[in-house]
């Protein structure tokens, strides 16, 4: 390739790693008026392959990193698509080498929100721009129109906005670009990373209907698609519920078998929704839907553990019996405990933004999620209208439209939860999410009780209802209470 490796500055935007996602941004790039790209790839083979493949992109291959540096015109933008955490940092390292003051590198990856804040810092010392952008829509998505959730410094965006807005998916609803800049340094990386713990909960709430309607409700993967397909028409329409029902419709070609019952029973994770987990801990923010849904990829892999809990059970439950409303009872549930856990999620981004100082518009990233993430969906627009309403709304199930919805759901969420568990048949974030609005809605929490533990045995003091201050009860002497602070 290097014969091929270009002399002068001819590209407007580079793009680093050429596997799934970067070749299809890549040739997303490439097919908007106006740009050349330059790529490279740390293998040649990839890069040569995708010039190959596609001689009507125009691209401009690089063999080394001076080369591609060469290779674009300054100030120089390259979007980094490679695997996150050490392949990130090497080539972010390779390119401050190459690059001059005032260029710009987009991390496109899925990195970690507190990796991106450590190399926006260390990039500016060196005089250049480093921005952190989520990209969600998979393969199909980095060809045809990703959601962009950028970071970094504001006067990035001002160079890399219309590039970004060129490539990302638009709006249906008015033809926005899915792009906006979210906040400085790893707000990005941040928002993106909630999106994948939203996606968590969001698939294993399909897979639970999806149990629930097979199990207990006795419908086989073909008849399960065709609800789902009739549910993708209403509230619940989403991407995630459209390929659902592509997945289940699917028949394998040698066995004849619905797929979905050939294809092992462990799901598999990169790390994102452990990530939104970690960080909802240490923010202090309770996320028990999408926490949930973490758990169940984790439990579907102990397969030992499995094996050895199933060799103890000498009686199923019996299957509770469904009333004829059982499909729409599992279509209601479902619909509010996706709004949990997009509540949870939502709650976690503004928690985000006030500890690192980031000003997130929690509308603004509702809007730039109805198209192009795997996450759209329908009821974004419902989401984007109640933080439009009420920007510093307490919770999105306290906004009335979305209180009104999951009051609508309850009395079905209550009995989809109560004949899962009866009947034996795990529903997690169904029951994690129903407990967590119930919390929320309740008078009085046990939490009282708790408290009263807390200070038996660490003398951790509890606040009293009737008046103010911290209080101690002498629980080992005496037993008389004392104020310990105002
Ligand atoms: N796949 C998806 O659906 C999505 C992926 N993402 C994120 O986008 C990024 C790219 O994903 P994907 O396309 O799936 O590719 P992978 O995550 O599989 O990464 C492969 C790419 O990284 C390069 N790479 C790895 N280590 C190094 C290194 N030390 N130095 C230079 N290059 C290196 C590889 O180069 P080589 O060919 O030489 O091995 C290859 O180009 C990742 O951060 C991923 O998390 C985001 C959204 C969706
Ligand atoms: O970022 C994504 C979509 O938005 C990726 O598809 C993500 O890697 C999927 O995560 P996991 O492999 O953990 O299921």
């Amino acid at each position: 390739m290097s014969e091929t490796s270009p002399a002068s500055a001819t590209a407007n935007i580079g793009v680093v790693g050429l596997a799934v996602m970067g070749s299809n941004l890549a040739r997303n790039l490439a097919s908007r008026e106006g740009n050349t790209v330059a790529v490279y790839n740390r293998s040649p083979e990839r890069t040569t392959q995708l010039v190959e493949a596609h001689p009507e992109a125009g691209f401009v291959p690089a063999a080394t990193i001076e080369d591609f540096a060469a290779s674009l015109q300054r100030p120089r933008t390259a979007i980094i698509m490679v695997q996150a955490g050490a392949g990130t940092d090497a080539v972010i390292d390779q390119l401050c080498e190459a690059f001059e003051p005032g260029d710009i590198i987009v991390d496109g990856g899925n990195a970690l929100y507190t990796d991106t804040i450590r190399r926006e810092a260390a990039v500016r010392e060196r005089g250049l721009h480093f921005v952190g952008a989520g990209i969600s829509g998979g393969e199909e998505g980095a060809l045809n129109g990703p959601s962009i959730m950028p970071g970094g410094p504001a006067e990035s965006y001002e160079t890399l906005g219309p590039i970004l807005e060129s490539i990302a998916a638009r709006a249906p609803e008015d033809g926005s670009p899915c792009v906006t800049h979210v906040g400085t340094d790893g707000a990005g990386h941040f928002v993106k990373m909630v999106h994948n713990g939203i996606e968590y909960a969001d698939m294993q709430l399909i897979a639970e209907a999806y149990d629930l309607l097979r199990r207990l409700g006795g419908l086989e993967p073909a008849q399960i698609a065709d609800v789902f397909a009739e549910w993708n028409k209403g509230d619940l329409e989403s991407y995630l519920i459209e390929i659902t029902a592509e997945v289940l419709r699917h028949i394998d070609a040698e066995t004849e078998k619905p797929i979905v019952d050939l294809i092992v029973d462990e799901a598999g994770m990169k790390g994102t929704g452990t990530w939104t987990v970690q960080t909802a801990l240490s923010l202090g923010v309770p996320v028990s839907g999408i926490a949930e849904a973490v758990f169940a990829r984790g439990v579907s892999g102990r397969t030992s553990q499995r094996q050895a809990v199933r060799e103890t059970i000498t009686a199923k439950p019996e299957a509770a019996p469904v009333s004829a409303s059982f499909v729409e009872d599992v279509r209601q549930a479902l619909y509010a405990s996706k709004v949990i856990a997009y509540a949870q999620g939502f709650d976690l981004i503004l928690a985000g933004a006030e500890e690192y100082n980031w000003a997130i518009n929690p509308g603004a990233v509702a809007k730039i999620w109805r198209a192009g993430c795997i996450i759209r969906a329908r009821f974004l627009n419902r989401i984007a209208e109640a933080y439009d309403r009420a920007p510093e709304l307490d919770s999105l199930i306290a906004d009335p439209y979305f209180a009104a919805e999951v009051a609508k759901g309850v009395d079905a969420w209550r009995r989809i939860v109560a004949t899962a568990a009866l009947s034996g048949v795990p529903a997690p974030v169904f029951g994690a999410s129903l407990a967590y609005y119930d919390s929320l809605a309740s008078d009085r929490l046990p939490a009282a009780l708790v408290q009263g533990q807390r200070d038996f045995f660490g003398a951790h003091t509890y606040g009293r209802v009737d008046r103010a201050g911290k209080f101690h009860t002498d629980w080992s002497g005496d037993r008389r209470e004392q104020q310990v602070s105002s």
